[in-house]
């Protein structure tokens, strides 16, 4: 029987990829998004593809929506071993720009929205009395400061402690925990960043992105998939004596 897995944020951007990778690493996929529109059509490609996949509309924020996305997970394929954490919301805000209301949504839907996938998928996995693997989105700027991302990058941050206390907390029940963080990944989340810091220094887009991108040792902005195949060896049996960790895909920016 295939392996299950639960990928939310599928919709687009790292969180497709993943998707898709986790298919053809022989997974059976449940794509859960905000809208359900994205995730099936997504869904339906990896169906084209000879997969197994299922589309589920989900908001991470919301505790009962994220129990109920593994119970419909587990139903369908009747199995369920790995969570990935993935989707998030990025807000631009200069520290003179945090508002409450900012706050509180990142909060809600980036550190919100791991707590409660972490607890379903381990809620599941000890239900099932088998081991798991739990996988969150963190980031570069989970590692380091980044300019106008205090919001963001303070729920980034929060995510990889997360991981290691519940990776400690966890380990007993045959679960690991680890978190992968991506550098500058060509997404809409980051197109929009890059658009929203340049708007606000009255710059064009390409400077923007520059703000970001500049100190790459590899000298290339990634891709979905330089994500997805890190997330792939996180999901699979070569990590299974890892837990607690940090993965950064970086191209070389956080410790130039
Ligand atoms: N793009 C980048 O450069 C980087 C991204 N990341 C992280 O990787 C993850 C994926 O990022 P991208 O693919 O770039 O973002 P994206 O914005 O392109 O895609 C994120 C997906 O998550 C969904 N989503 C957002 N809030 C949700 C909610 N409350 N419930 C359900 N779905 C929700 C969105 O609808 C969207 O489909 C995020 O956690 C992000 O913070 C980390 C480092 C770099
Ligand atoms: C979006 C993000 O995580 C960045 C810029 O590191």
């Amino acid at each position: 029987m295939k392996k299950v897995a639960l990928i939310t944020g599928a919709g687009q951007g790292i969180g497709e990829a993943i998707a898709k990778r986790l298919h053809h690493d022989g997974f059976a996929v449940a794509l859960v998004g905000r809208t359900l529109d994205k995730v099936e059509a997504v869904a339906k490609e990896i169906q084209n593809d000879h997969g197994d996949a299922i589309a589920i509309q989900a908001d991470v924020a919301k505790r009962d929506d994220v129990f109920s996305t593994v119970q419909k997970t587990y139903d369908h394929f009747g199995d369920f071993n790995v969570m990935v954490n993935n989707a998030g919301v990025a807000p631009t805000t200069p520290i003179f720009e945090v508002t409450p209301e900012v706050l509180e949504e990142a909060e809600r839907i980036n550190v919100g929205g791991t707590i409660w996938g972490i607890q379903a998928a381990a809620t599941m996995f000890k239900n099932l009395g088998h081991a798991g693997k739990i996988i969150n989105a963190s980031s570069q700027a989970g590692m380091t400061g980044n300019p106008n991302l205090t919001v963001y990058g303070s729920t980034k941050f929060a995510i990889r402690g997360i991981t290691e206390t519940t990776a400690k907390e966890l380990a007993d029940d045959g679960i690991t925990v680890n978190a992968f963080c991506p550098g500058i990944v060509v997404t809409p989340m980051m197109n929009d960043i890059a658009q929203q810091v340049a708007d606000k220094a009255g710059k064009p887009f390409e400077w923007g992105m520059e703000q970001f991108a500049k100190d790459i040792a590899l000298k290339r902005l990634s891709q979905p998939e330089d994500v997805a195949g890190c997330v792939s060896y996180l999901a699979g049996p070569d990590s299974n004596y890892m837990t607690g960790q940090s993965l950064l895909i970086d191209g070389g920016m956080v410790f130039n």
